[in-house]
């Protein structure tokens, strides 16, 4: 579902650039109910030790859905419109790795404005896993990525990474509540500096700063 977007202050319509936007409250609920069956699907087929008769059956079921499912796709560079929690509305990508409410693989990742930056929730499960019931490290990396690019964006200077540090301070732990935090540090000329961290039970155990590199948009 493709609608006309909201103009964003201090950004020309997406549209005009031959992107396709999607507001937040177009997506249906069914979708997300969808969604989030399938993000339980995933957990589930990670950890199965189903016979291979009944995995038989199973696969060639879901490859039925598969295939009704597959007739009408959404462009996979649409544009999500949305309002963070306290803040304006601004882009992101509706399929977004980490935060996209259509993207299974996402937790996802919802940050609010907080604190003069964003502050979110969010618990890893067992598909995060890097070594034993501890999260992957490229993806606290990732969760910390999407924490810097979104904390320039919320500040109204959308950009992309152009450099990313992360120090792992201490293990992360599966199925916990982690809490994800980000702000802006400062500015120069087109580069913004970001930082961000991921705590649980109150305690750092991954942060991260980013250069990111406004978006340099034709005239
Ligand atoms: C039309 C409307 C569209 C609306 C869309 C709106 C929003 C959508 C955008 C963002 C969505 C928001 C939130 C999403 C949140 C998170 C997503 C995660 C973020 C990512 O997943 S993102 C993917 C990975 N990322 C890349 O795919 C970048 C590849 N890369 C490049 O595309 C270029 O490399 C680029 C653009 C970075 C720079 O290129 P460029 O030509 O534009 O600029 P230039 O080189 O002149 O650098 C300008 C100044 O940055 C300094 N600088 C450059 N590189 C540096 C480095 N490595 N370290 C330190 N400083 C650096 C220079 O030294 C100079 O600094 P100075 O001003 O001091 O000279």
């Amino acid at each position: 579902m493709t609608v006309e977007a909201q103009p964003v202050a201090g950004l020309p319509d997406p549209t005009d650039f031959g992107f396709s936007v999607v507001r937040e409250s177009e997506i249906p609920d069914e979708l997300l109910a969808l969604v989030a069956r399938v993000r339980d699907l995933v957990d589930t087929v990670a950890h199965t030790e189903a016979d291979p008769a009944e995995l038989r059956e199973v696969d060639a079921a879901l490859a039925q859905v598969t295939e009704r499912l597959a007739g009408r796709r959404r462009d996979t560079g649409a544009l999500l419109l949305h309002q963070p929690a306290g803040g304006p509305a601004e882009y992101g990508t509706v399929t977004n790795l980490v935060a996209g409410p259509t993207n299974p693989v996402a937790p996802p990742l919802v940050l609010a404005h907080a604190d003069g930056g964003l502050r979110g929730e969010v618990t890893l499960n067992g598909i995060y896993q890097g070594p034993p019931g501890l999260v992957h490290g490229g993806w606290l990396a990732a969760l910390l990525d999407q924490a810097l690019g979104a904390a320039a964006s919320a500040a109204g200077m959308p950009g992309l990474t152009a450099n990313l540090t992360v120090d792992y301070r201490r293990p992360t732990p599966l199925n916990v509540p982690l809490t994800v935090t980000s702000r802006v540090t400062g500015t120069e000329r087109r580069k913004v500096f970001v930082s961000a961290e991921i705590r649980h039970d109150g305690e750092v155990t991954a942060e991260g700063t980013a250069v990111m590199v406004r978006l340099a948009i034709p005239e």
